[in-house]
């Protein structure tokens, strides 16, 4: 295929939405590896001005004149009239290229016709407000607090030619115009201390600050759990749903190290993930087991004095900004404005359910830990079934817990919950959402406080129902049925990260001694009920650093972690 042929057929791949545009152009293995970036390129900027491009080729006639595809005139006029080179002369047929030439300066007279209907001074005002704004979310940095301080980071900064500007003193101005994509300005962030604002497009990932652990890169609304949660310095918390371990590690940061933190999750490459980036950041009070968190056992007393439990379940995603994903919806609107996702919209809505099913017996889980007192519950999404859905029906299941009032949920935050969903008005001002106009990926945020002690036979009671239960359905299920219904929180699934727990601990290579990197259940107990080894500080916790392999005194490769980046 020749290249906007290939460019064509990637279109109405995305249309039918059977990848991304990064897996079908850099991971293409048809294409040229130096074609590759080129094919990103295009279809990036065809999706993006894809609405003028059609408007454009539909007024000057170009499809009927010469009989061509749809998807093969958007890229080739995009080329034609967008680039400085034009077409590429190898990348069509030799007569299609003649052919579209042909119709360059009708296309371009249709595309300043346009421009000036749309009072558009540049082809940069062609694409739509929505596809701008993706791309404007600001750029966040978390000062670990293991390594530095905030003002220490600040004068860093500013030692580094980047320019301390004060949001409170703005006078009028948004913070878009403050904070001009492409400025080498930063700010404190006005609703959490810990955190700097930089503008839209900064790019950190090679900063020396970063790269020695000194800052994370985390979005606001990602930040928003652990201050919600307020761990104590010294106590115990538990991460339910951990990996890669951003709010792990932000909760180690607020606990000064101090403490200690148990950290769930069932995906043990994630796990792995968690501790390498958790030791980067030089946490050292991390428990990380892989385990799924509805098997954990609360009673077990180990966990007897767990006081915080952050909870971040896998969610459908849709608050997360990604700008590919919103080139594609926006493209699929163009060229299908009436919609046939149908069936996809109503799998969409049955997923949503589940996955509220699966949210809320992660919280109620979590509150049947006799000592926890305080809980935050979050997604990176904007559905009401999964967020204040969610809530009320925890807020129905139980009497123990309620809602944290609105001066412990960022109380400075402006965009508060909605009333819907089974939430009063009043409860809705209990909790938190984010969303792309703030500058931030979508995101919710509840806190739950407890409110009489725990019933510690009630829980227990309540506990060995729902083991028995879950045996019982594991057994009804016919076999063939157990990998699909392996999801996050399915019995299935529960039963086979339980009974399957990975091992890390690979003995057989003499040669590479390790430690285990991520502990079973059993060791973590074992490290629990052992004294700590006199030399060690903090003592007996499984310590999620990066220091890992010690015992031969042989230095551990360094891995390049490829979450490392703006996270979420
Ligand atoms: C949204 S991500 C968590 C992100 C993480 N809190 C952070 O800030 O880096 C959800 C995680 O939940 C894990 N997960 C899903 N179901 C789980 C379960 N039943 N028990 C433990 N972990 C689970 C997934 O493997 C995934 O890593």
């Amino acid at each position: 295929m020749l290249f906007y042929e290939r460019a064509a057929d990637i279109l109405g791949r995305l249309e039918r939405r059977q990848g991304s545009v990064k897996s079908m152009t850099v991971g293409n293995h048809y294409l040229k590896p130096e074609e590759k970036r080129k094919m990103y390129a295009l279809l990036c900027e065809t999706l993006k001005h894809a609405s003028a491009l059609s408007i454009v080729i539909e007024r000057s006639g170009l499809l009927q004149a010469e009989n061509i595809e749809a998807r093969l005139a958007l890229v080739l006029t995009h080329d034609l009239l967008f680039t400085r080179g034009g077409l590429q002369h190898t990348g069509a047929d030799p007569k299609l290229n003649l052919a579209i030439r042909k119709h360059k300066s009708r296309l371009a007279s249709e595309l300043e016709r346009l421009k000036a209907e749309l009072g558009a001074q540049s082809n940069a005002d062609l694409v739509p407000a929505h596809l701008r704004d993706a791309a404007s979310t600001f750029r966040y940095v978390r000062v670990n607090l293991l390594v530095t301080s905030v003002d220490a980071i600040v004068k860093a900064f500013q030692d580094d030619r980047y320019r301390l500007v004060d949001l409170s003193q703005a006078e009028g101005r948004s913070m878009h115009q403050v904070l001009a994509v492409k400025s080498r300005v930063f700010a404190r962030d006005p609703h959490l201390a810990d955190l700097l604002v930089f503008p839209p497009g900064t790019d950190l990932h090679a900063h020396p600050l970063f790269a020695n652990g000194s800052v994370v890169l985390q979005d606001k609304a990602s930040c928003m759990p652990a201050h919600v949660v307020q761990p104590a310095p010294g106590s115990a918390a538990l991460d339910a749903c951990a990996a890669p371990g951003n709010k792990t590690s932000h909760m180690a940061s607020l606990m000064k190290n101090r403490g200690r933190i148990f950290a769930f999750d069932m995906d043990q490459r994630r796990l792995e993930t968690l501790v390498e980036l958790t030791g980067n950041a030089k946490c050292k009070i991390i428990t990380a087991q892989c385990m799924n968190f509805l098997d954990v056992d609360p009673l077990d007393p180990s966990y007897a004095d767990v006081e915080y439990a952050l909870l971040d379940p896998s969610c459908s995603g849709s608050g997360i900004v990604n700008r590919q994903d919103a080139l594609v919806d926006s493209y699929i609107s163009i060229v299908n404005p009436t919609g046939t996702g149908g069936d996809e919209s109503r799998s969409t809505e049955a997923r949503a359910r589940n996955l509220a099913e699966f949210q809320t017996s992660i919280v109620l889980h979590a509150m049947r830990f006799p000592g926890v007192k305080r809980i935050s519950y979050s997604t990176c999404s904007v559905h009401a079934e999964e967020n204040e859905g969610v809530v009320a029906r925890v807020l129905q299941s139980q009497t123990e817990f309620g809602l944290a009032g609105a001066d412990q949920v960022i109380p400075t935050w402006h965009r508060r919950g909605l009333e819907t969903a089974g939430l009063t008005k009043e409860q809705a001002a209990c909790v938190v959402r984010t969303m792309p106009e703030d500058g931030t990926n979508g995101f919710f945020v509840a806190g739950f406080v407890r409110q009489q002690p725990a019933d510690i036979a009630n829980t227990k009671q309540q506990l060995s129902e729902l083991r028995a239960s879950r045996l019982k359905e594991e057994e009804a299920r016919p076999k063939s049925a157990a990998y699909a219904s392996n999801a996050p929180g399915s019995a299935a699934g529960n039963a086979k990260k339980a009974k399957n727990p990975p091992q890390v601990k690979k003995q057989k290579q003499p040669k590479q001694p390790r430690q285990p990197r991520v502990k079973t259940p059993k060791q973590v107990k074992d490290d629990v009920n052992s004294p700590a080894p006199a030399k060690r500080e903090p003592p007996p916790m499984v310590v999620a650093s990066g220091a890992v392999t010690k015992s031969k005194g042989k230095k551990k490769p360094k891995r390049r972690v490829s979450v490392a980046v703006t996270q979420l």
